[in-house]
């Protein structure tokens, strides 16, 4: 731990010069003041201490140590100012430093390659992460307290040394104990809470989905509630079994540091009154020794309870900046060619895509070109690799093997950024924003104020209706879970999700199972709209409904991440393949 605190204090005092130097100094100039008042209170103890213990009559003795005693009375003021400044400029630094890093994490985890996410422990990771930030906010506090600390125990001790140099030894002695037995409860603190990141992980993901009305009918009406509340209270059982595990450690460890160091201290006592006793030092200095004695305990155990702050913070510290080394290792590295619109054609090369952990490829030597102009159509059975080739076009994903080339240009070479500001994607599970109609529409986009192109795109999937039926229209806020605004539909949600993809207007336009909670007159309107807006971009349509797929140049049938079959429907339908076999099954019933 002592090695550790120097270098966890100096990347603290790092992190805060870079967030608010004038706050720095103002708490180093505290931290001398500090020093030098518990300096000068214990010097002008001592001195004020000959006149009080010497004879004559009392008011005598007051009065001849009254300067001395002016003077610890000022130096105790000047310590409780210079803490007061201190805890301000604390107070400056902390907020500024702690949406810093927290805005670090969120953003690192936000450009991370998508990969990162299906690679096992990453989320356990960002978990641990998490507590560096939450332990952010204690810091510079802690860190604060931790030097006033030192700095009042070297003055302290300093001057107890001067007095008798034994004293100091004996005294360390006394502490040390404590110390230690502080830094080894802290490090059992921190292995419980590494062993329970896993099931807390899984605890709050069981906890939002018990808990959240998004899942209300389905969790009542399938009698779920009694497995969900048995697996929540079994793994908080678990953490607290780990937990309860470790009392028995942390109580051995405390006991014997109190005792060992309960004996040092009655042996520094013992001395001190022994070389009073025998005439070896003055009362006096024997008074003011008790007085640094008091002062040196005080300040040393706040120095052991803010270091083991201090060192368990580092910990966690620690763990953020391995997640966040990690993610940055993590970050997309593609080259930086720039994409530029239009996009004529897309080609994918032989492509070969395996999720971190699996066995087989999802996609699996797939060659595919899409000219502008045209529509795709992706079929096929579940798990045959449809969306993952979707992730491939995007460049979401990069092929392990084989490329994907817009323009020509290898997406491995481009900057993503500029590949995504010329796509549309409506994935499967699309996201209800918690926010406004206007927003959910625009996300992504530019602010603008021209609601024109924004009732163009709900015009498009049919929506106006029921956004002119909303209290507040565009403005009506789609939070009802969080801030009790107003819910849509499943189907009005689905429209809302492709509503905000044709209003990027892009070059790919990507639509995975666009229509499944529609009813046939918004289905309709979506394939009417999708064939009227194709002949300025690429579109690819994912989906089960294989009638569906007539409004398609070309179809392609995936099975087990490769394709089998592909052409146009009514040669598709005639060829006595997996679509014709598909189409057949939707039909019987
Ligand atoms: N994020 C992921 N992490 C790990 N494996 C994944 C991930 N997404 C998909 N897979 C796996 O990749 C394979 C192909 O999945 P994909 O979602 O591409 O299939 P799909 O054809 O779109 O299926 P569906 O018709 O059910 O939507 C499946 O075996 C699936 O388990």
């Amino acid at each position: 731990m002592c090695a550790q605190i120097p270098r966890v204090l100096g990347r603290i005092g790092r992190l805060c010069r870079r967030t608010d130097p004038r706050a720095v100094r103002l708490l180093v100039g505290c931290q001398v003041v500090t020093g030098v008042s518990a300096a000068v209170l214990l010097a002008a103890t001592a001195r004020a201490m000959g006149p009080l213990l010497g004879g004559g009559a009392v008011a005598d003795r007051l009065r001849g140590a009254l300067p001395a005693l002016l003077v610890v009375a000022l130096a105790a003021a000047l310590t409780r100012v210079s803490g007061a400044v201190a805890v301000y400029a604390e107070r400056r630094i902390t907020p500024v430093l702690t949406t810093a890093t927290d805005t670090t994490l969120v953003e690192a985890v936000c450009r991370v390659e998508a990969s990162a996410y299906a690679v096992d422990g990453f989320s356990d990771r960002q978990e641990a992460a998490e507590m560096g930030v939450v332990r952010t906010q204690v810091m510079i506090g802690d860190a604060q307290r931790l030097l006033s600390a030192l700095i009042r125990m070297v003055t302290a001790g300093g001057v107890l040394s001067v007095l008798d140099p034994l004293m100091l030894p004996l005294l360390l002695l006394a502490v040390l104990p404590a110390g230690a037995g502080a830094v080894l409860t802290a490090r059992v603190d921190y292995e419980i809470h590494y062993a329970n990141i896993a099931d807390r992980n899984i605890r709050s993901m069981m906890r939002w989905w018990a808990t959240t009305p998004r899942c209300g009918d389905e969790v009542r009406a399938n009698s779920m509630t009694d497995y969900l509340v048995f697996w929540y209270r079994t793994l908080s059982q678990r953490c607290d079994r780990r937990t309860l595990a470790a009392a028995p450690r942390t109580l051995r460890i405390s006991l014997f540091s109190a005792l060992v160091s309960g004996v040092f201290l009655v042996v520094a006592w013992g001395a001190l009154a022994w070389l009073a006793a025998s005439g070896r030092i003055e009362l006096a200095v024997a008074a003011t020794a008790v007085v640094a004695v008091q002062t040196t305990l005080a300040a040393l155990s706040q120095v052991v309870v803010n270091g083991a702050a201090v060192f368990h913070t580092s910990l966690y510290l620690g763990d953020m900046q391995a997640f966040l080394d990690d993610a940055a290792a993590r970050a997309p590295r593609r080259g930086g060619h720039v994409l530029t619109a239009p996009v004529e054609e897309i080609r994918v090369e032989e492509a070969v895509y395996r999720y971190p952990g699996k066995e087989r490829p999802a996609v699996d030597g797939v060659s595919l070109t899409l000219r502008r102009g045209e529509i795709l159509a992706v079929v096929g059975a579940n798990g045959s690799g449809k969306s993952t080739l979707t992730r491939l076009l995007t460049g979401i994903h990069l092929p392990d093997k084989g490329r994907v080339t817009w323009n020509g240009t290898d997406l491995a070479g481009t900057d993503p950024a500029t590949v995504w500001t010329n796509t549309g994607l409506v994935p499967q599970i699309f996201a209800q924003w918690p926010l406004r109609v206007r927003e959910n529409i625009t996300l992504g986009q530019p602010r603008t104020h021209d609601d024109g192109p924004v009732w163009e795109a709900v015009d498009a999937v049919g929506l106006r209706e029921a956004v002119d039926d909303l209290p507040a229209g565009l403005d009506t806020l789609l939070a009802r879970d969080t801030f009790g605004g107003t819910e849509l539909s499943g189907g009005q949600w689905q429209r809302v999700a492709c509503s905000r993809a044709l209003y990027r207007r892009p070059a790919l336009l990507i639509l995975d199972e666009p229509t499944s909670q529609m009813d046939p007159r918004g289905e309709h309107r979506i394939f009417e709209r999708i064939k009227a807006i194709a002949a300025d971009r690429i579109t690819v349509v994912v989906t089960h409904r294989l009638e569906n797929t007539r409004i398609a140049d070309h179809i392609v049938v995936m099975e087990h991440g490769r394709i089998t079959e592909q052409g146009r429907y009514d040669d598709l339908v005639h060829a006595g393949g997996t679509f014709a076999e598909l189409l057949a099954l939707s039909q019987d019933r």
